[in-house]
């Protein structure tokens, strides 16, 4: 899958950003602070993901405007697709979303349409943060394979907000606590298809991120991902996911009920779920070095884009915000060989750091426009 045209107008500091990318590699030059993260961003938002660095939607908007526009043009396997994503600043922010001319109520179904895959500087926080990030990388990885998986994803966060909310209802005493039952029958369902489902995509990725990684560390190294469920044993999770693995989830719930009413929050469920990373046998997080972390955080991302090239006819899109430079040259070799069949959008400060058999278009960002735009030059020139 390529991106053939990008039309971005008023995203943050860009304005009149129109160009049509390499099928290859497109390097986003510029001093700090210009836009060149906000490029890749605002081609991101047509995902349908969430902003990849956390931006609120309402922040979407350069400061001072009133509207803003992003919108490309991809060519898959089978044909050429229109997405855009426009939004005026008023009281609701309104935005539209179009695919093919076509509004759509949400970013749902770009999903299945726009794959892309982000390397950003933060990832070493799959690593190093909460397990919190660990589960969002988990599903949002899930997801782009099966789309099925967000539904389940925010309907269990809906139930889960409702639960939390009842549950102060119960402690300040205007809320009668048999509702809570309801509640966790439906939290078990969705519960319990989304633990079978992180299982489900963990094991494959356990597998891929380890050959990588044996690579990587020239195969002296060993790194695994665990799957650390909240209320499974590992062998429940084998079974088929039925009615005994909504009674179990349920149990967990009821178990932690008193206390859960005490503190006014949920301490049972996949929202307490780990995924546990180990190199060498030990926590990567608690005893890994920075290069470690730093590769398992590439491995992984990397691993994402071999599942989804298993499952797919068409490559994802890469986007490498200020990645590259970070990486010695074995590691960006290493990065090259594995991405070197899909399309790439590499932002950087200095476009001398990368390997000089990057050749491409060069876009020169500066005040959110675009300076200059080169063809067909190599990264490295004297
Ligand atoms: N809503 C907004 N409206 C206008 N400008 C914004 C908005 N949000 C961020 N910016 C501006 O965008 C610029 C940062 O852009 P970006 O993060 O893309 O920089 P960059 O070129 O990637 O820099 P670096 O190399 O430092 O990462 C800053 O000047 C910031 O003030």
């Amino acid at each position: 899958m390529i991106v053939t045209y990008a039309d971005i107008d008023g995203f943050k500091n860009l304005s009149g950003i129109s160009f049509a990318p390499d099928p290859k590699y497109n390097i986003i030059v510029g001093p700090n602070a210009q836009g060149k993260t906000n490029l890749l961003e605002a081609m991101w938002i047509l995902s349908g993901c969430r902003s990849f660095r956390g931006s609120k939607e309402k922040d979407y908007i350069c400061l001072g405007g009133s509207r803003m526009a992003s919108k490309v043009k991809i060519l898959d396997s089978l044909r050429e697709q229109k997405i855009s994503f426009e939004m005026t600043r008023s009281a609701a922010n309104n935005k539209t979303i179009t695919l093919n001319g076509v509004r759509q109520k949400g970013t749902r179904a770009l999903f299945d349409v726009f794959k892309c895959i982000a390397f950003i500087p933060d990832d070493v926080d799959i690593i190093k943060g909460s397990p919190e990030k660990r589960r969002n990388f988990v599903d949002m990885a899930a997801s782009q394979l099966n789309p099925v998986f967000v539904m389940h994803i925010n309907k269990n966060n809906a139930i889960m907000n409702q639960r939390n909310a009842l549950l102060k209802g119960i402690i300040q005493g205007n809320t009668d606590r048999s509702i809570l039952d309801i509640w966790d029958r439906q939290a078990s369902q969705e519960g319990a298809v989304i633990s079978y489902m992180r299982h489900e995509y963990i094991q494959k990725f356990n597998g891929i991120c380890g050959k990588l990684y044996r690579t990587i560390s020239g195969g002296t190294e060993k790194l695994e991902l665990e799957y650390k469920s909240n209320v499974f044993r590992p062998e429940d999770l084998e079974k088929p996911c039925g009615a005994e693995a909504y009674e179990l989830y349920y149990k967990k719930l009821s178990e932690t009920a008193d206390y859960d009413i005490r503190t006014g929050s949920t301490h049972a469920g996949v929202n307490r779920d780990e995924i546990l990373i180990k190199i060498n046998g030990v926590s990567a997080r608690d005893y890994g070095s920075q290069g470690q972390i730093k590769s398992a955080a590439l491995v992984m991302k990397l691993a994402q884009a071999e599942i989804y090239m298993q499952r797919s006819k068409d490559a994802p899109v890469i986007f490498l915000d200020d990645v590259m430079g970070e990486l010695d040259e074995n590691r960006q070799r290493f990065v090259f060989d594995m991405i070197k069949d899909m399309q790439v959008f590499i932002t950087t400060p200095n476009e001398n750091a990368l390997l000089p058999e990057i050749k491409g278009k060069i876009l020169r960002i500066s005040g959110g426009r675009i300076a200059e735009e080169e063809e067909n030059v190599s990264s490295h020139r004297e």
